[in-house]
C-alpha cells in the first residue's frame, strides 16, 4: 500500500497515503503542499507532527509533506517518516522525503524554511550570516521555479531569519515579495507570557503588544500600546524601570537564554510559533494585533524591502496589513532605530547574493 522509491543517485522517497482517494471523506478539500526544511532537525520534528495532526492547517484539511533534509541527515527523515506513518494521522496523505530543493519545493502552497545552521553556545548570530545566506539564495530560486505562486506562503524560520527571508524572495523575482515572512511569533509570544505573569493575567487578555524589528537581541518589544482588560499596560504595570531594564532585556536575549539552559537553541517554543504564524496568517487574527516579519513598505521609516517585524491584523481571506497610524515616542523611535540599523547592516553583508 505504501510505496518508497530510494536511490543512490536521486535520493528521494515519495510515500502516498490513500492514493485512489487525495480528498478527506466529508470534507471535499484537496491536500494542501507543505514544504518543511530541515525537517528531521530539532524544530522540524516537531512540526511534521503537529501540522499533519490538522494543529496549523485546520482539522478538515488533507496535507502532503514535503520534507527537504542534507543527504547526511536523510536517514533520520526516513525514521521521521516511519513515525508519521505509525501515527495514522487521517489528514495526512502523503510524504516526500529528499536533499534537493526543487523536488521539495514542487507545486508547494506553504514553505517552512528551518533547516539552518542553529547558533550554538557563545556565537554570535551574525557569525551565522553568510553560512546561512547560501541556503536561502539556492532555496529561493527552487522556490521561484516550483512553488504554486498563486497560494505560496513562506515562512523563514532559520536564523538570521529576517535576512534569510530578504535573500530567498529576492531570488524568487516571479513571487510576491509578501508571500515571503520571517518569524519573530516566538518573541511576541514571549513578551505576552512575561506580559501575563508581570500582571497576573492571561495571555489572551493582552492586545496591541508588537514586537519591531529584527529577531535578534535588537529587537524592540513595545508596550506602549498595548492594554489589558481594556487598561492600558503601561499603567498598570506603573515601573518603566521593569520594562526597559527587566521585560525588553528578558524578551530580546530569550534565545541566549534558553540555548545557555538547554545548550541547545529553542524547539518546542519555536515549533508552536511557527504553527501560530502560519495558522493566523491562513485564518485571520480576528481583528487583534500579532507580530510578523514581512516586506516592509517603508512604513514608520523601515526601508522598504528589507524584512521587518510589524504589527500586522490578518482577515479572514488570510490578508495581512500593518497596522498604521502608531505614534512611536522618542525610546520607542530610538529602539526602532537600533533595530533597524542592524538590518541594513546584515543586508549588507549578503549584498552579494542579492540579484537586482
Ligand atoms: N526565528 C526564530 O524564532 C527561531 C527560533 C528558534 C530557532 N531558530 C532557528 O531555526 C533553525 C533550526 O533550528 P533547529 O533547532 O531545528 O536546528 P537543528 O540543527 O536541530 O535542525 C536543523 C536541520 O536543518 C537541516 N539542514 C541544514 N541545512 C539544510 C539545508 N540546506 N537544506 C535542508 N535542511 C538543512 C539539518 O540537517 C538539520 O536536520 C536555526 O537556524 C535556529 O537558529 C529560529
Ligand atoms: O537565538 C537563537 O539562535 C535561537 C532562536 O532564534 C531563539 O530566539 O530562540
Amino acid at each position: 500500500m505504501i510505496s518508497q522509491n530510494f536511490s543512490k543517485l536521486l535520493v528521494q522517497s515519495v510515500r502516498n497515503y490513500s492514493t485512489s482517494n487525495f480528498f478527506v471523506s466529508g470534507t471535499g478539500k484537496k491536500p494542501l503542499r507543505v514544504a518543511i526544511t530541515g525537517a528531521s532537525g530539532q524544530i522540524g520534528y516537531q512540526l511534521c507532527f503537529r501540522i499533519a495532526s490538522g494543529e496549523m492547517l485546520g482539522k478538515d484539511q488533507p496535507v502532503i509533506l514535503q520534507c527537504l533534509e542534507l543527504p547526511q541527515a536523510l536517514n533520520a527523515l526516513k525514521g521521521v517518516s516511519m513515525e508519521l506513518d505509525d501515527c495514522a494521522f487521517p489528514l495526512l496523505k502523503g510524504i516526500v522525503q529528499t536533499d534537493d530543493p526543487n523536488k521539495a519545493f514542487e507545486g508547494a502552497d506553504y514553505a517552512l524554511l528551518v533547516g539552518a545552521r542553529p547558533r550554538s553556545k557563545g556565537m554570535e548570530r551574525g557569525d551565522l550570516l553568510k553560512a546561512n545566506a547560501e541556503i536561502f539564495s539556492v532555496q529561493g530560486k527552487a522556490l521561484n521555479n516550483h512553488a504554486n505562486r498563486d497560494t505560496l506562503r513562506v515562512l523563514v524560520v532559520g536564523n538570521p531569519a529576517n535576512t534569510n527571508a530578504l535573500i530567498a524572495a529576492r531570488n524568487a523575482p516571479n513571487i510576491d515579495p509578501k508571500r515571503f515572512s520571517a518569524m519573530t511569533r516566538l518573541d511576541h509570544n514571549r513578551g505576552l507570557a512575561q506580559l501575563a505573569e508581570k500582571l497576573k493575567c492571561s495571555v489572551t487578555d493582552i492586545e496591541k503588544f508588537a514586537i519591531w524589528g529584527n529577531h535578534s537581541a535588537t529587537q524592540y518589544p513595545d508596550v506602549t500600546q498595548t492594554v489589558v482588560k481594556g487598561k492600558s499596560a503601561k499603567t498598570l504595570i506603573n515601573d518603566e524601570k521593569w520594562i526597559k531594564e527587566n521585560f525588553i532585556p528578558t524578551v530580546q536575549q530569550r534565545g541566549a537564554a534558553i540555548i545557555a539552559a538547554r545548550g541547545l537553541s529553542s524547539a518546542a517554543s519555536a515549533a508552536s510559533a511557527a504553527i501560530d504564524h502560519m495558522r493566523d496568517w491562513t485564518f485571520g487574527t480576528n481583528g487583534q494585533w500579532t507580530s510578523m516579519a514581512v516586506y516592509s513598505d517603508g512604513s514608520y521609516g523601515a526601508d522598504k524591502g528589507l524584512y521587518f517585524s510589524f504589527p500586522v491584523i490578518v482577515d479572514k481571506n488570510g490578508k495581512y496589513e500593518i497596522v498604521q497610524n502608531i505614534k512611536l515616542d522618542q525610546f520607542s523611535q530610538e529602539r526602532f532605530d537600533v533595530t533597524r540599523k542592524e538590518l541594513l547592516s546584515e543586508k549588507d553583508g549578503v549584498a552579494s547574493l542579492l540579484p537586482n
